[in-house]
């Protein structure tokens, strides 16, 4: 399997792939980006940092691709979706350069209180012995806001509470006791944070954060502002901070990340109030080896299917997932893949009931339930792609709670294609996988195996007919199970130890009582 290493990264993650006997490694580390297109047509695997976006281009190039993962946090310039489409999972390290961002934010903080580059510059550079001019403020005291509260944030909250600092956390996706329970206020409302004498963002770039501070918002703050961005470029606006910085409404300006990268100009270089680092939030030496060294076991495990460690787009992480669940969704797999057997027309709308504590997982059951579904009729239908397809096909999906009686948990799949309904129920009863219902007849049978369905008009001698046909074609009967209707109709599922081909299919269907017959294997 060809992995490509599309970005610099800690010689440690090298020598890992270079050990793995099955990898055959390609450092496309220092390639220019329009020549990396080619030689990753047939990577199998890539690891990538921040510079090389993972957008339609790159994917379509990267025909084998099956996995990717970012050497990082942030996953702003990998098309999510796009990848998805395509089966590739996408995976990130998310904790391994915390420390190295938090540590940045800190000396981008404690530079604007003192100006410190400006006053080491000065004297180095300027040979001028400037005492007065460069008057500090302290930290202590100060109310420093921090929008995103995650592993960033929480820890520059932290060690801001160490210099004593107030501190106020704005993060809607948290449980405030995680900024409370480290001392720092929790609030909901954002204006009190654009009250805060220093104002620092570590949230993910998304739709909502892009452009959090504008002109509107910086007109709320303070007069003397201090802002700290070592998240992403675009979540201040670059203008309009610009502007303020000119006009001395922000003070001091810290900042690592920029909308363009890289860069050598920019209007805030020109400004004396601000600290720029050429995004080296995550450039420490043991952050790099940490993360070089993750990125290479992640990549090697996705490949070889073992895991995918910190997958950011496939359903369900099986890891956390209880085992009860993954046999309700492997359960939910099989019911799909039997119907897609049993069905030859198109699927219009495929619809998901379930019942007792398996409905709240009914994201995974509708993915794995759909992969089933699609597997016979789709080429590389996988867990990240499975709802992409379903949908590029004009198949309406739908998930629903329902409630039943009779059976703790309950999964019910409901095809409806222009031939009719059909549906299939299944259960794990005493931990072993039953089918419970097919095609609104009740019984019980284990999916497995070469399966027929018969069904006919409720009369004598049918099963006869059934098992005197099979014998002729020297096809044994493993397991016999019937359910009848109040219509009087009859079901049987016919479990059978030998091959089953179209013409004792047709053989069946001629026979007088038939009314539809049906084959399926797992
Ligand atoms: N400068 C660098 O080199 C560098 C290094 C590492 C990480 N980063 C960036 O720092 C940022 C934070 O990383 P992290 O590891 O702490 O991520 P994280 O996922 O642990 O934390 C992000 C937090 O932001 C919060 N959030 C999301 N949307 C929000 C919104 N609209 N308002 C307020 N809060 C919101 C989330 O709830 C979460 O708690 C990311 O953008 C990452 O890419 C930059
Ligand atoms: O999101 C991240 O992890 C940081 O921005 C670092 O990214 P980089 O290592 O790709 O520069």
């Amino acid at each position: 399997m060809k992995v490509v290493v599309c970005d610099p990264i800690h010689p440690a993650g090298f020598e890992i792939l270079k050990n793995a006997k099955d990898i055959e490694l390609v450092d496309a580390s220092r390639t220019p980006k329009d020549e990396l297109l080619k030689v990753i047509e047939d990577a199998d695997g890539v690891i990538t940092r921040s510079p090389t976006p993972v957008d339609e281009k790159f994917l379509s190039h990267a025909k084998k691709l099956k996995a990717v993962v970012r050497a990082g946090v942030g996953v702003d310039n990998v098309d999510m979706e796009a990848a998805s489409k395509k089966g590739v999972i996408i995976m990130n390290v998310p904790t391994a350069n915390t420390l190295a961002a938090v540590e940045l934010t800190m000396a981008h903080l404690l530079t604007a209180a003192r100006s410190f580059t400006n006053a080491v510059w000065n004297l180095k550079k300027e040979h001028e012995w400037n005492r007065e001019k460069w008057l500090g403020i302290e930290l202590a005291g100060k109310k420093l806001g921090i929008i995103g509260f995650g592993n960033i944030g929480s820890r520059v909250g932290i060690r801001a509470k160490a210099l004593e600092m107030d501190v106020i956390a704005y993060d809607p996706y948290i449980d405030p006791s995680k900024a409370t329970d480290l001392g720092c206020k929790y609030t909901t409302d954002f204006e009190e944070i654009l009250k805060c004498d220093f104002i620092t963002i570590h949230t993910p770039k998304t739709k909502e954060t892009i452009n959090m501070i504008t002109k509107k918002e910086i007109e709320k703050m303070k007069d003397g502002v201090v802002l700290i961005n070592c998240a992403r470029g675009g979540l201040y606006n670059e203008e309009d901070v610009a502007e303020a910085l000119k006009s001395g409404k922000i003070a001091w300006l810290g900042i690592d990340v920029f909308n363009k990268e890289p860069l050598t100009e920019h209007p805030f270089f020109e400004l004396e109030n601000t600290s720029v680092t050429p995004h080296i939030g995550a450039n420490t030496k043991e952050s790099q080896e940490r993360i070089a060294i993750q990125a290479a076991e992640g990549i090697i495990e996705a490949l070889r299917g073992s895991s995918y460690p910190n997958a950011l787009n496939l359903p369900i992480n099986t890891a956390n997932t209880p085992e009860w669940v993954i046999k309700y969704l492997e359960l939910s797999q099989k019911m799909g893949y039997i119907l897609s057997q049993v069905i030859n027309k198109s699927i219009k709308k495929v619809k998901v009931n379930l019942s007792g504590d398996i409905s709240k997982e009914d994201k995974s059951v509708l993915t794995f339930t759909l992969v089933g579904l699609l597997q016979n009729i789709t080429e590389n239908v996988n867990y990240v792609n499975a709802e992409f397809l379903a949908t590029e096909k004009g198949i309406v999906t739908e998930t629903k709670e329902i409630k039943n009686d009779t059976y703790k948990n309950l999964v019910n799949i409901k095809v409806i294609t222009d031939d009719g309904e059909y549906s299939i129920s299944g259960t794990m009863l005493e931990e072993h996988p039953r089918i419970v219902e097919f095609k609104d007849f009740d019984l019980e049978f284990e999916p497995k195996g070469k399966m027929i369905f018969f069904k006919n008009t409720d009369v004598p001698g049918v099963i006869g007919e059934v098992g005197m046909t099979l014998a002729k074609n020297n096809i044994n009967i493993a397991d016999f199970r019937l359910g009848r209707n109040k219509e009087g109709q009859a079901m049987a599922v016919i479990i059978v130890d030998n091959e089953v081909n179209e013409d004792v299919l047709n053989e069946l269907r001629n026979l007088k009582a038939a009314l539809s017959v049906g084959y399926a294997e797992i």
